[in-house]
């Protein structure tokens, strides 16, 4: 999916909401446990109570990989259930020496041989440039790159303080961002901003103007909306906003789809007004 593209959704749906798929067997409610798979039931539910309001869905990986094989397969059938005009992240959080990277990028990217074909997988820079660059070899595909997590412990390594070029101190995560904009334009890499940061969206905006920015954070682990749309928002909206826990565990009883779709509307119907007032 193009940056256009998915700006289009953004406008149709007056959403730049992302629905976070992380669907932990422990958490899905009972009455769906004795079916054959829980697991894509539960999301194919959701999907179906949210798309109308959603963007983008963010199935994380792990949560699927610690089910082994079949993990796998209910992500995949959860993959070909996501309406076509959705975008999709694999929240896999990859990144590794150049060859194994290449291999990454075909288990998200290369349908044919994995089975699965999503739009874009979330990868770490630590290891650098020919880490990142293989998933970028696939046309249309997007790396979504981590700058500056949502987590405390950012600050360990991200928030450190370098001393920058011109001798202007900088934070390793602005490092990050300017280093990386080499690699990729602005349709093919989008950059990971914690809710839970939204302070230093004003700084991220002017090493990125133009991207795209995923921003989990919101709903359970109290990120302001508001903040992000007012300080992250560009001319393309710019913006994926990503809720998880808040949503798909709204209820865990029977009625987990409709109070879903109850949660996921609230947000929409918050995010069109940040549209009209936002928009630059
Ligand atoms: O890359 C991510 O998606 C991510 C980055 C980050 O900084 N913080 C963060 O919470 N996430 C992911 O976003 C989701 C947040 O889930 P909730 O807190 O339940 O909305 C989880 O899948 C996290 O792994």
């Amino acid at each position: 999916m193009t940056k256009q593209e998915l700006f289009e959704q953004i406008q149709l749906k007056k959403s730049y909401l992302c629905v976070g798929l992380d669907t932990d067997i422990q958490k899905i409610p009972e009455h769906l446990l004795a079916g054959e798979d829980p697991v894509f039931e539960f999301n194919r539910q959701i999907i179906d109570a949210t798309h109308q309001y959603a963007v983008a869905y963010k199935p994380n990986i792990a949560f699927y990989e610690a089910l082994g094989a079949k993990g796998w397969i209910s992500l995949q059938k959860t993959l070909e259930y996501i309406p076509k005009e959705c975008f999709t992240i694999a929240d896999a959080k990859r990144g590794d020496i150049g060859n194994t990277s290449g291999l990454y990028a075909r288990a998200f990217f290369d349908k044919e041989n994995s089975g699965l074909d999503f739009d874009s997988v979330t990868v770490a820079p630590y290891m650098g440039e020919d880490s990142v660059t293989p998933f970028l070899d696939f046309p249309g595909k997007w790396v979504i790159l981590l700058a500056l997590t949502s987590n405390t412990g950012s600050k360990d390594f991200q928030q450190l303080v370098l001393a920058g070029s011109d001798n202007k101190e900088e934070f390793l995560f602005e490092k990050v961002i300017k280093k990386s904009r080499e690699w990729a334009d602005t349709e093919q890499l989008m950059y990971v901003v914690g809710a839970t940061k939204a302070e230093s969206l004003t700084k991220i905006r002017e090493l990125a103007p133009e991207h795209f920015l995923l921003v989990p954070g919101v709903g359970a682990q109290g990120g302001s909306l508001q903040e992000v749309s007012e300080f992250g928002m560009n001319k393309h909206c710019g913006l994926l906003v990503n809720s998880s826990r808040a949503i798909i565990y709204a209820s865990n009883g029977e009625d987990f789809a409709q109070k879903a779709k109850e949660e996921a509307l609230k947000v929409q119907t918050e995010m069109a007004q940040y549209l009209a007032m936002y928009l630059k």
